[in-house]
């Protein structure tokens, strides 16, 4: 079903102060989107419309076919996994986790709660107070405590921002490994490109409270569409082409030492596998990436470069 999630035509409002204006996207079954655009575009609105912690100005939510719109957040079947983890500290993980089964007055909830429990790696932590545990541990709780009330919809809200690089692609291979065992629809917001590539099916890129492009993540990567979303994907060269069209090159696309234009090196910083220098040329600046087992370029050296056409996006105005 392509539209177990729709929100048709969602106006979300501060007071007087719109937030996000008419916006529409349906989400299928067992995907998992990330929403992703800069500070402020309204990521975080749009999950607190979806979770029921905010009214809608106008349009409507649909869950499993269902109008939410106007249902409590508890009604919804909804799991929500913020970055702060908002467990309880006086209580185990084993009893955090079962707080939402025992607040419904379910019983025989011990297998249920293992299997959450499990389900996040976390079982010999079981008895353990949450204060107890590790940042990464944390959050694999509250994402245990969201899971086992077994929600139509998975929203988490910056789930990886509070780990270090290590822990995140843990998280991450946690996060995708119960989409897979569960088939969970997930929703996650992020402002962070390369962790909405690593981790969604489709991505929804937002600005200003509105949808700017949407789709796989690898066509996403490939073909931005607009100089926003370029920019976004670190397409970091962007320049006026003869046709009037603006095209992007991304800094390993752009071709050093040879080629019809000239330019000097600037500055250069050392990425590892590559450096990248940034050249200033009668074009403005470009940016231009070569493999860190080449002769590296001085600064205040002419070069040669080249925009190699194959390898450029051609954008669409906006
Ligand atoms: N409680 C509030 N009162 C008034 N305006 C708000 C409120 N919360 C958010 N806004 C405004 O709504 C817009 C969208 O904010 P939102 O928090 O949804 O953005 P975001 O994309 O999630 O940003 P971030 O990544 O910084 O969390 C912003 O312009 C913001 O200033």
């Amino acid at each position: 079903m392509s539209d177990y999630v729709k929100l048709d035509d969602v106006t979300l409002a501060y007071g007087d102060v719109v937030a996000v204006p008419n916006l529409s996207f349906e989400i299928g079954k067992g995907e998992l989107i990330a929403l992703l655009g800069p500070s402020g575009c309204g990521k975080t609105t749009t999950m607190r419309a979806i979770a029921g912690l905010m009214g809608l100005a106008s349009g409507s939510i649909h869950i499993d076919g269902r109008d939410v719109t106007n249902l409590p957040p508890s009604k919804r079947e909804v799991g929500l996994v913020f970055q702060s983890y908002a467990l309880f500290p006086h209580l185990s993980v084993y009893e955090n986790v079962a707080f939402g089964l025992k607040m419904r007055g379910e019983k025989n909830i011990k297998p249920k709660v293992e299997a959450a429990i499990e389900s996040v790696g976390l079982s010999q932590f079981a008895n353990r107070l949450t204060p107890d545990l590790s940042g990464g541990q944390q959050q694999r709780v509250s994402l245990a405590r969201s899971l086992v009330v077994e929600p139509k919809v998975l929203l988490l809200d910056e789930p990886l921002s509070n780990l270090d690089a290590r822990l995140r692609l843990e998280m991450q291979m946690v996060l995708k490994d119960i989409q897979k065992r569960t088939g969970v629809t997930m929703i996650f917001v992020t402002h962070d490109q390369s962790e909405a590539l690593a981790l969604a099916d489709r991505i929804v890129l937002m600005k200003d409270g509105k949808i700017v492009q949407s789709g796989l993540a690898e066509d996403m990567y490939n073909a931005p569409e607009t100089r926003f979303a370029a920019d976004f994907f670190g397409f970091e060269n962007i320049l006026p082409g003869e046709d009037g069209r603006e095209r992007a090159w991304r800094p390993n696309a752009i071709r050093l030492g040879e080629g019809p234009y000239e330019g000097r090196i600037r500055g250069m910083s050392f990425g590892g596998d590559y450096r990248t220098y940034v050249i200033e040329t009668d074009r403005g600046q470009i940016k231009g990436a070569v493999a860190a087992d080449l002769p590296a370029y001085a600064e205040g050296e002419t070069v040669r470069f080249d925009l190699p056409m194959a390898q450029a996006v051609a954008l669409q105005a906006g």
